[in-house]
């Protein structure tokens, strides 16, 4: 059975202007695609793309206007809340802006025992056993667990917010533009850790960019979004021999760097 199944989506954003004239319409339109346990699935495309619309409906926080998310069979805008709940432990998320995803107030320890304590019963000490498990899975030190997120750089801030992602076993993580806003070097060393991680504990990921070469070091097949549709599916191996104008065009824009090569 394939993790997660988008079928048709739409969704279109309208609004009106001054004496009600209507201006453009925007969101995205017949979009599906599926994610299979294990894979990594990219959405590569322009900033206005659609991609982020794409990840919050996938997410369970943006009802489509049609179309169905299906998630392990489940449609998630279709199922019982109590089931809503037991998907939403299954499916996590890591943004780009990795200060505004936490409470600045919030410890490390905290931030990555919210999940721990919304959905298991733990004692303290198996607590801080895990969240001293996490920490050193993302690459930070035990240390850093009393920290406020305003004594973390970006990079380990953002490798918290990983730690708080993958504390529940996830089996899906929409990662939407995750390292955009980090310098080069540690994007590099993050998505690098994403893909390792993917391959240790099984991760499956939806993986949002405008960057043709993060998609290039993460993902097994890209979805190239154009103006709110797919213009074409393609194994990532075959990513610069796409066929479509609007895809060659996308990946001829996109960022480069050969940083990743
Ligand atoms: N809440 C909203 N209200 C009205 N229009 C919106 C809203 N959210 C997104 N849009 C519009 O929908 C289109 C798709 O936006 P979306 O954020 O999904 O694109 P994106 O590909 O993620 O872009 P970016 O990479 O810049 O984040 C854009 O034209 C955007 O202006």
């Amino acid at each position: 059975m394939s993790l997660l199944v988008a079928d048709q989506i739409s969704k279109t954003y309208s609004s009106s202007g001054w004496f009600r004239a209507k201006k453009a319409e925007s969101g995205v339109t017949n979009v599906s695609f599926v994610v299979e346990p294990g894979m990594c699935l990219g959405l590569l495309g322009e900033s206005g793309a659609g991609k982020s619309t794409l990840g919050k409906i996938v997410l369970g926080l943006l009802p489509p206007g049609s179309g169905s998310v299906r998630f392990q069979g489940e449609d998630l805008y279709r199922t019982d809340r109590r089931t809503r709940k037991q998907l939403r432990r299954d499916l996590q998320a890591v943004f780009q802006d990795c200060y505004s995803a936490v409470n600045p107030r919030m410890t490390v320890k905290q931030i990555i025992g919210e999940p721990l304590r919304n959905y298991e019963r733990l004692s303290a000490k198996e607590e801080k056993r895990i969240i001293f498990g996490l920490l050193e899975t993302v690459g930070l030190i035990a240390g850093d667990m009393h920290k406020t997120p305003n004594q973390m750089s970006g990079g380990q801030l953002q490798r918290v917010n990983i730690a708080r992602a993958i504390a529940l076993k996830p089996k899906l993580i929409v990662l939407d533009e995750p390292v955009s806003s980090l310098d080069m070097v540690v994007q590099k060393q993050i998505l690098f850790h994403l893909k390792e991680l993917k391959e240790k504990i099984g991760l499956s990921y939806l993986f949002i960019s405008h960057d043709v070469m993060a998609v290039n070091v993460l993902s097994d097949c890209v979805a190239i979004i154009d103006k709110g549709t797919i213009a074409e599916t393609i194994d990532t191996a075959k990513m610069f021999e796409c066929t479509q104008p609007a895809s060659k065009k996308i990946i001829l824009s996109s960022t480069k760097t050969d940083l990743y090569l």
